[in-house]
């Protein structure tokens, strides 16, 4: 197995040592998440009795698959724990996510978890976030006025595209990349992009993350 994936696998497992049973759990989405999920199924195999609320149609096939029992909003609204990857992690634990198209349906069940646990392999820390793109989900209706004004906002932006088609997020909506460079104040920044006519959600998660467990070569690191 190639390192940087067994980071993954070492920070994933661990989380899973967080869910009791009875609890609600909020289901990530991303590589990471694919180990964590692992993981789980041996749990419920065991017995353990939980329910899960995926944030992506990839989560939900690969719970499936594994047995793991699902659950959705018409059910509840309660989630006592949400367990996701990340893209970038600052030092505030301030996130930056949906490099896989994901960040709308995370970032509502992240949302309404009681508590949010980020599982990471170590090269997602950062000091400051930015490097990486930042996804914003806009509706296809006027996208290209939706990007015009992200760019006034002081970014470069590429339209995200898969196998060379446009990329259709799983709520149907297109996703922008926005190449800010390194972001000052991502709060601040998430505010300003959320009050654009046809932006759906951002990919910055500010000040929601809990525990974030983050996978080394040989240990994991437990960041509050
Ligand atoms: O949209 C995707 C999600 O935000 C993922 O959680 C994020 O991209 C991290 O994924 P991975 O664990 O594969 O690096």
């Amino acid at each position: 197995m190639k390192t940087s994936e067994l980071k993954k696998k070492i920070a994933g497992e661990k989380a899973v040592d967080s869910i009791e049973n009875g609890m609600t759990i909020g289901l990530g989405s991303g590589s990471t998440v694919y180990w964590m999920l692992r993981k789980l199924k041996e749990k419920v195999d065991s017995g353990l009795n939980i329910k899960g609320i995926p944030t992506s149609k990839r989560t939900e096939g690969w719970a499936k698959e594994f047995g793991i029992p699902l659950t959705d909003f018409s059910e509840t609204t309660k989630i006592d724990l949400a367990i996701d990857g990340a893209n970038e992690i600052d030092t505030n634990l301030n996130l930056l996510k949906g490099g896989g198209g994901s960040l709308v349906r995370e970032k509502i069940v992240n949302h309404l978890a009681n508590r949010l646990i980020i599982i990471a392999d170590d090269g997602k820390l950062c000091n400051q976030l930015g490097k990486h793109h930042l996804p914003v989900e806009v509706v296809p209706f006027g996208w290209k006025a939706t990007a015009r004004s992200l760019e006034q906002l002081g970014c470069s932006t590429t339209m995200r595209l898969q196998d060379e088609q446009v990329f259709i997020s799983d709520n149907g909506n297109y996703i922008i990349d926005c190449h800010f460079g390194l972001i000052e104040n991502p709060n601040k920044l998430h505010e300003q992009l959320k009050l654009l006519v046809g932006v759906i959600e951002t990919g910055l998660f500010c000040n929601m993350t809990d525990l974030a467990i983050i996978g080394h070569e040989e240990k994991v690191e437990l960041l509050r």
